[in-house]
């Protein structure tokens, strides 16, 4: 029988990752038994037995999870288990007997490592006593660091009398004390100190390592300076209060040492590797989630850093801490339909129905549709797309003869001066700033105000039409005055004793109170200046009013916004940055990083926001390069990989997406992939977002936000297509225009490139854009060999 209080078992990471790496028996297994310890610690059919004693106030138990499987758990209070690894076979037993458990320095988790078993397959070399470092061997300390009395130097006297023979270990120029404090669990050091090369390192890593162990040493050997790592690694794991390295029960009750709190999660989840994000946070991303702040707050981070997690998790915080009711109280809000329906999709594998329920999830211009429908005076024209938005600027400007700007440049200004500053009049226009889209005298100004008339009178029809940006603008308005009417009637309320008026309430219909209690908002950084206005006069300005998440460098849609002046202020701590990708590999986001580099970006406020720390731990292929001579022989070329991935690794075609430079590229590229000899299925990404069949998905860039794939390839990456060819007419006549669409064009090709998880290939015709790396050229396989057989397709096994 139970002792009357119910027995706890948490899971901690690494046994998850144990139960991952096994097969689904196994998962089971750790459910049954988990359910079973729960129900019954005493049961004798559990096998139960004591290892050791941990220290401090820790046992550790080993037990048999059925027949073949065993688990080390470690008990820190009466009822309290936490189970740390799992193995199967003969010789589990002694497999779980020689696990070194300890707590972090650091992070104050639960932590083991299997020294023996690192040993066994690290470490290949004998122990040198005295360290000294070769030429391309050894971990050069960074600089900026050294010292006189560094290990380095200690290796470069030692390098003139030590033997060649001996390589020197990798981590060499790190004291234990170093490591140790930034984070590497110290039962790990032994083995450490013997590995000397990349190879030896990279299977280290394959061992299942506690994750911020895992993450200092490959940022290390990344030549991150240790102050960096301190910085961008250490300091977001550093626990908050002093750790005490014998309190197990303390130790075992934090974030970092269980999956997830929830018990039902726990065994629902266990194990399942592709929803690792609903079990388990980063300490930065648990903080964030669960953070109170005084207003607002902002998160930032570039591509796959799990910005949409932690807004996920943080919107089943809010409700949590919301009394139970029947009223939707939480927005969570983004840029299009697609990624809501995304959104919504993974906040019910989060919290289910009930936390579904209690969420208002849609886009903002779905949001801003329905306050402008629902408001009695509003008459709501046919909504256009953006690409009919343009093509009435031609109509207008050819109607009125003025062809002395472009079309786009007309609906820009529209959309990000002249309603993003509510500019009703033309002497608020004249007067309007207009930071970084370069100077337009008053002459100017006043023809293009003249141009915005005709274009409102075309919208007025018949038939009536609009545009998401004049209904954003006119959500905006309707919810600032009813948010003006709530302030004046609590005022009123104030000032007689409380009292609840009932004629007063009578007259404006209801009493007022704010749309939502909090609101989350994804990809704020295409949001513009009306939703914002929207969205903060949706909920009333205090603790946790909005909380948002974004990244400049991903901006594909909207202009800067300077948040601090819609009054949405996010100072200090209430604003911050994730740098861990939990999506692209390393190699992937090598090449995509160097997208962007030497851009300047903001950080959705009036500061810049750079990619600092911004790391992956997972390992694969490096991206592949493909040249053809013509756009037909390139989507030859790529139908011919797609197929090989397909039909030689097993992808599905719906892991793989193929992004091309416009839409008509998006039809020659289905019909080529339909015909023979390929007949592969292909659909169009839509606003809808991808399909839910086995095809391959085809999209122009922008289709891309927000989602993921196995492999993804960029076709048509050619200059002269990205960025397109017709930016060069603003080189000499606009250059910050001409800036701003060439960082454009750099984030729409770094957000297509950070989609992919396993698989990236870029393939042009004629010359490559000029975004891509030198050494693409170089690189780039010929598509026509491709095609006639004479060289292999890939080689893309690995992913
Ligand atoms: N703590 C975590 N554990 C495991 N996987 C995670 C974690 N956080 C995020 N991920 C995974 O990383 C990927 C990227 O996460 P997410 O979409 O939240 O990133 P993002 O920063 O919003 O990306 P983007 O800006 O590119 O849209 C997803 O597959 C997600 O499941």
């Amino acid at each position: 029988m139970s002792h009357g209080v119910r027995t706890q078992v948490a899971v901690t990471p690494q046994a998850n990752e144990d139960i991952r790496r096994l097969d689904a028996a196994t998962k089971n297994a750790v459910g049954d038994f988990v359910r079973r310890l729960r129900a019954d610690r005493s049961n004798l059919a559990l096998r139960l037995n004591l290892l050791r004693e941990a220290g401090g106030n820790g046992r550790l138990f080993l037990a048999a999870l059925d027949g073949s499987r065993m688990g080390l758990l470690l008990e820190t209070e009466e009822n309290r288990f936490s189970l740390l690894a799992v193995r199967v076979g003969p010789s589990a037993r002694e497999e779980l007997a020689r696990l070194t458990v300890e707590i972090n320095a650091v992070s104050g988790g639960v932590e083991l490592v299997d020294q023996s078993e690192v040993s066994a397959h690290v470490v290949a070399m004998p122990v040198r006593p005295e360290p000294g470092p070769e030429p391309g061997t050894a971990l050069e300390r960074p600089s900026a660091t050294e010292t006189p009395s560094a290990p380095s130097d200690v290796g470069a006297a030692a390098s003139t009398t030590a033997p060649a023979a001996l390589p020197v270990p990798l981590f060499a120029p790190y004291e234990d004390e170093e490591l140790v404090g930034l984070g590497v669990i110290a039962s790990l050091l032994p083995a450490l100190r013997r590995i000397t090369d990349s190879r030896q390192l990279s299977t280290l890593l394959s061992h299942n390592l506690p994750g911020l162990t895992r993450e200092v040493l490959l940022a290390l050997h990344d030549g991150m300076e240790p102050s960096e790592v301190r910085r961008f690694i250490t300091a977001p794991w550093r626990a908050d209060e002093e750790i005490d390295p014998r309190d197990w029960a303390r130790a075992a009750r934090r974030p970092v040492s269980q999956v997830s709190t929830e018990d039902a999660a726990v065994l629902d989840a266990l194990g399942d590797g592709f929803d690792a994000w609903r079990l388990f946070l980063h300490p930065e991303q648990h903080r964030l989630a669960t953070a109170s702040f005084k207003g607002s707050a902002k998160v930032t981070g570039g591509p796959g850093t799990g910005k949409t997690v932690v807004a996920l998790h943080r919107v089943r915080h809010l409700v949590a801490q919301l009394p139970p009711g029947q009223t939707r109280p939480v927005l969570l809000t983004t840029y299009n339909t697609n990624l809501a329906a995304d959104l919504k999709e993974r906040l019910h594998r989060l919290g289910g129905d009930a936390l579904v329920r209690r969420v208002d999830v849609k886009s903002v211009d779905q949001l801003a549709r329905e306050v402008v429908e629902q408001h009695p005076s509003s008459v709501l024209g046919t909504p256009m797309g953006d690409e009919e938005a343009v093509a009435l600027w031609h109509r207008v400007c050819a109607e009125t003869g003025v062809f002395d700007f472009d079309a786009d440049f007309l609906d820009s200004e529209f959309k990000h001066v002249i309603l993003a500053q509510g500019c009703g009049t033309e002497r608020l226009y004249l007067r309007a700033e207009r930071r970084g889209r370069g100077v337009l005298q008053r002459a100017g100004r006043k023809q293009v105000w003249e141009l915005v008339a005709k274009y409102r009178t075309f919208l007025d029809g018949p038939p009536r039409r609009t545009t998401y940006a004049l209904i954003a603008d006119e959500a905006a308005r309707i919810e600032e005055h009813r948010m003006a009417k709530a302030a004046e009637q609590a005022r009123y309320k104030e000032e007689h004793g409380g009292l609840d008026l009932i004629h007063r309430e009578a007259g404006s219909g209801m009493w007022l109170k704010p749309r939502y209690h909090h609101i989350v908002v994804d990809e704020a950084q295409d949001l513009s200046a009306s939703h914002w206005r929207m969205l903060r006069a949706m909920v009333a300005p205090g603790p946790n009013d909005i909380f948002l998440v974004g990244d400049a460098h991903q901006r594909i849609y909207s202009h800067q916004v300077v948040l601090g002046r819609l009054g949405i202020s996010t100072p200090g701590r209430a604003s911050r940055r994730l740098t861990l990708n939990y999506r692209t590999t390393r190699e992937i986001l090598g090449s995509a990083h160097g997208l962007v580099h030497g851009e300047s970006f903001d950080d959705l406020d009036d500061g810049a926001d750079t990619l600092d720390g911004y790391r992956s731990v997972l390992t694969g292929l490096a991206p592949q390069y493909w040249r053809a001579p013509d756009w037909e022989t390139e989507m030859r070329a790529v139908a011919t990989l797609l197929k090989e991935r397909h039909e030689r690794y097993g992808t599905p075609y719906s892991a793989m997406a193929v992004s091309v430079p416009d839409k008509a590229a998006v039809t020659q590229l289905a019909y080529t992939l339909a015909c023979e000899p390929f007949l592969i299925p292909a659909s169009e990404i839509g606003r809808e977002g991808p399909r839910d069949t086995d095809t391959v998905r085809i999209g122009t860039m922008h289709r891309f936000k927000g989602l993921e794939f196995q492999r993804v390839f960029l076709a048509g990456v050619s200059e002269g297509l990205i960025p397109h060819q017709r930016i060069e007419a603003f080189r000499l006549s606009n250059p910050d225009r001409y800036r701003q669409e060439e960082q454009r064009a750099r984030s729409l090709l770094f957000v297509a490139a950070t989609r992919a998880r396993d698989e990236l290939v870029v393939s042009w015709h004629g010359r490559s854009s000029r975004y891509l790396p030198r050494h693409a050229d170089h690189d780039a396989g010929r598509a026509t060999s491709l095609l006639t057989g004479d060289s292999p397709p890939s080689d893309s096994n690995a992913a």
